[in-house]
């Protein structure tokens, strides 16, 4: 669920004037899920925009108090929610961990990193829902830690039916700054795309599991 339509107005906005949206249909961008894309919004590309990283990390801030309260800890997923949730927890005072995707190889072979106390209430910050799988493994490992997971903040999400079936079974609240029907409608609006892109946006997004897929 969106925050509001004007915050997820602005950072559609702001994610096209940075060229954070790349499309590229004759040849598909492979997702974390593995599933084929011909759109790839890379979030990360914010942190290079001073006042855009700002913006997000604001916004941020200032709902997850209204929607969580002020949490004990900030939570990034690893690695491309690091650098915001930081700036996140920086701006609200609050401590920062970040959760990698398996347990580190070598080391003291932790899967959370930073301090955690047993019951501390956690917001997790992901910069980028598709799935939702891997901020959901991140909240799995979170609550083995003894967190407390309040709930969930990303960027943006695609809203899926299977990311919201998935926040919903795994009991996890989830608020992003902007989402992908927005996103198309500031594209069209600032003609960031043309008609024909808009029709394989829309026609991809029917299927996204199996779209780019050889059929034999
Ligand atoms: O909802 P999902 O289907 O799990 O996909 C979204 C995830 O994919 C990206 O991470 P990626 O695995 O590319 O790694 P990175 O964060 O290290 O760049 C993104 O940062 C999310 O964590
Ligand atoms: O699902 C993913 O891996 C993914 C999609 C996307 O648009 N952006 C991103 O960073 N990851």
């Amino acid at each position: 669920m969106i925050f509001n339509t004007d915050t997820a107005k602005k950072t559609a906005e702001l994610l096209l004037q940075i060229n954070a949206i790349k499309l590229n249909p004759k040849n598909p961008f492979t997702w974390a899920s593995g599933w084929k894309s011909p759109i790839y919004c890379d979030n990360r590309i914010t942190l290079s925009f001073p006042p855009i990283r700002n913006y997000i990390r604001e916004e941020f801030s200032k709902h997850i108090e209204k929607e969580y309260g002020k949490p004990d800890v900030i939570a990034g997923v690893a690695t491309g929610a690091i650098g915001i949730g930081m700036l996140v927890a920086e701006y609200m005072g609050l401590p920062f961990i970040y959760v990698r995707p398996e347990p580190k190889k070598h080391g003291r072979q932790n899967q959370v990193e930073g301090f955690l106390q047993k019951g501390q209430n956690v917001v997790v910050v992901e910069d980028l829902i598709s799935t939702g799988g891997s901020s959901l493994l991140a909240v799995e490992a979170l609550k083995a830690a003894g967190a407390n997971v309040k709930g969930m903040v990303a960027i943006f999400t695609y809203g899926f039916d299977l990311s919201v079936e998935n926040f919903k079974k795994a009991n996890v609240t989830l608020h992003t700054l902007g989402n992908y029907d927005t996103l198309l409608e500031e594209a069209v609006a600032k003609q960031y795309i043309t008609e024909k892109e808009l029709e394989t946006l829309k026609e991809w997004r029917t299927s996204p599991s199996t779209w780019g897929q050889e059929t034999v």
